[in-house]
């Protein structure tokens, strides 16, 4: 049973069932029973039985299925994407993103899964060795509700591209959409159990991480989250992957072209209503073109349509939650406070629409006259909440931009092409964009330095965190003995 601590008001767990709210309309759309130990039990056991079918398969035949998986997904993009922005209040303009995101991930690995192998080493007098990449077992994959199907994607693919089973739980604010994920895997082909999905929130997930037949933990959430995971995986000896929250900066020095980085800053602040891990809130701008970038950048801002997210045209749609809503209000008045000037935006929201008066809108803010000290500077806020500072060198902003324990991405808009290279070899952040933000070509890894977790997804790099390599060492002499 769920307690009530982790509800947060919105989801209301009532025994085992809980009632799920939707942003766009800030009501009750379905109710969900939550998995205990033994429902948990049974997904790891089923995932445990697909998993001894799947290893077995070659590594072009699970290729073919994930292949098909991805058509599926690529077929059924409107579907999802419709979902996705009902549970989780995106604009569907970007929730189809998300989804051109998630089955290029599921083709990139497919691609892999032939080819992945070990090497062969010669040794004295005719001995040789060799390894095999294996797969873990069953893995389990805990999400978070910004990019909920992205999320279960990102994880599933290299997990199940390297043969291994996964047991998923989405957020408990955005079940929805990973159900179709299961429902495709399912259509494509994978043995029955080899993607299971679990509902519910950290007593569920608390049961995934402690249970013995699971093999590895692939986390996205927030850092206190993060590290409760990592204690719980340290008692089963599991290798967990953290992909944690941030507090980004984004460079923006004088010779850029600044239209470019205007857009960028955008990309960089206001997707997916702001709640997104990798935004570069801190916004480092060189001080002769404060002004300049400034103005520009409340002008785009001012002019974000926020409504309906379902509606082609919308570009923002609500907050996840009201509590959230007000988390992040409640950020724009201490940066106030602290000396901070809104520029634009950071107002509760009511669209014109009457159906929509009870979800949880707000404009997207601009902050000038930010410090290096201020809360709104140092604490990731997970909305739409831009703080844009000032800077004169480039030894000045690098030691800035790097002054925080969280390090996941960082962004530099120059035309300098010696200086775009040498301040991103000085970030520490996982992932730095030269000239763009937020972009996520999947053949790239993503992850973070620092606080903001280990391990990465995507790329070729991640089948090293989904598989583990055996050596064989094999004789071809006599056993030439000590004793
Ligand atoms: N680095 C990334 O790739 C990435 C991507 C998306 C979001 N995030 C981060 O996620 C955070 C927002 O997401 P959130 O509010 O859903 O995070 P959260 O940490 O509250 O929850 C994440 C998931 O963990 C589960 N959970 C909570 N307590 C648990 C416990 N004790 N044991 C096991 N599972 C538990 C939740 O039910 C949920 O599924 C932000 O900090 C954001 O930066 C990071
Ligand atoms: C697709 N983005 C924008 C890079 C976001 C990745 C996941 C972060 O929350």
């Amino acid at each position: 049973m769920q307690s009530l601590s982790e509800t947060d008001g919105l989801i209301m767990f009532i025994l085992e069932i809980y009632l799920l709210f939707i942003p766009i309309l800030g009501r009750v759309i379905a109710t969900f029973l939550c998995s205990g130990e033994k429902e948990v039990d049974l997904a790891v056991q089923s995932a445990k039985a697909a998993f001894k079918i799947w290893r077995k398969k070659s590594g072009m035949e699970r290729s073919r299925i994930l292949l098909e998986a991805a058509r599926i997904i690529r077929e059924r993009k409107d579907e999802i994407a419709t979902v996705e922005t009902i549970n989780n209040g995106k604009s569907v303009f970007e929730a189809r993103l998300d989804i051109d995101t998630s089955w290029q991930c599921l083709e990139y690995y497919a691609g892999l899964a032939a080819s992945m192998g070990g090497e062969h080493v010669q040794l004295p007098g005719g001995s040789f060795g060799y390894t095999r990449r294996e797969p873990l077992g069953v893995c389990v994959g805990i999400g978070a509700w910004n990019y909920p199907f992205q999320i279960a994607s990102w994880k599933s693919a290299p997990a199940l591209a390297c043969g291994n089973a996964m047991v998923f739980k989405p957020s408990p604010f955005t079940p929805v959409s990973t159900l179709l994920l299961a429902e495709i895997y399912t259509e494509a082909g994978v043995p029955p159990g080899l993607f299971n999905v679990v509902q519910g929130g950290a007593a569920t997930g608390q049961f995934l991480c402690q249970h013995r037949d699971v093999a590895k933990v692939s986390f996205t959430g927030s850092v206190p989250t993060g590290k409760k995971i990592m204690e719980l995986a340290s008692k089963g000896v599991k290798p967990v992957t953290l992909e944690l929250g941030g507090k980004s900066p984004l460079i923006i020095f004088s010779d850029c072209d600044i239209e470019n980085a205007v857009r960028g800053a955008m990309m960089a602040n206001f997707l997916t209503q702001g709640e997104v891990c990798c935004n570069g809130t801190r916004v480092f701008v060189q001080r002769e073109i404060l002004d300049k970038f400034t103005e520009e950048v409340v002008k785009q801002t001012k002019k974000i349509k926020i409504g309906d997210p379902l509606e082609e045209d919308t570009r923002m749609g609500p907050l996840i939650n009201r509590s959230h809503l007000q988390h992040v209000l409640g950020f724009i008045e201490q940066a106030k406070n602290e000396g901070a000037k809104v520029l634009c935006g950071g107002d509760l929201c009511v669209p014109e629409d009457p159906k929509l008066k009870d979800g949880y809108y707000m404009t997207p803010c601009v902050l000038g006259n930010c410090k290096d000290g201020m809360t709104c500077v140092k604490e990731e806020i997970f909305g739409p909440v831009m703080s844009i500072l000032s800077f004169d060198t480039e030894a000045e902003v690098l030691e800035r931009a790097n002054d925080t324990n969280f390090g996941l991405a960082a962004g530099v808009f120059t035309r300098d092409i010696q200086r775009a290279h040498r301040v991103v070899a000085e970030l520490q952040a996982g992932v730095c964009y030269i000239n763009n933000y937020n972009v996520s070509p999947v053949e790239l890894p993503f992850g973070g330095y620092k606080m903001s977790g280990f391990g990465r997804e995507n790329g070729r790099v991640t089948i090293e965190y989904y598989s583990q390599l055996k050596t064989i060492c094999v004789e071809m002499g006599d056993v030439e003995s000590v004793f």
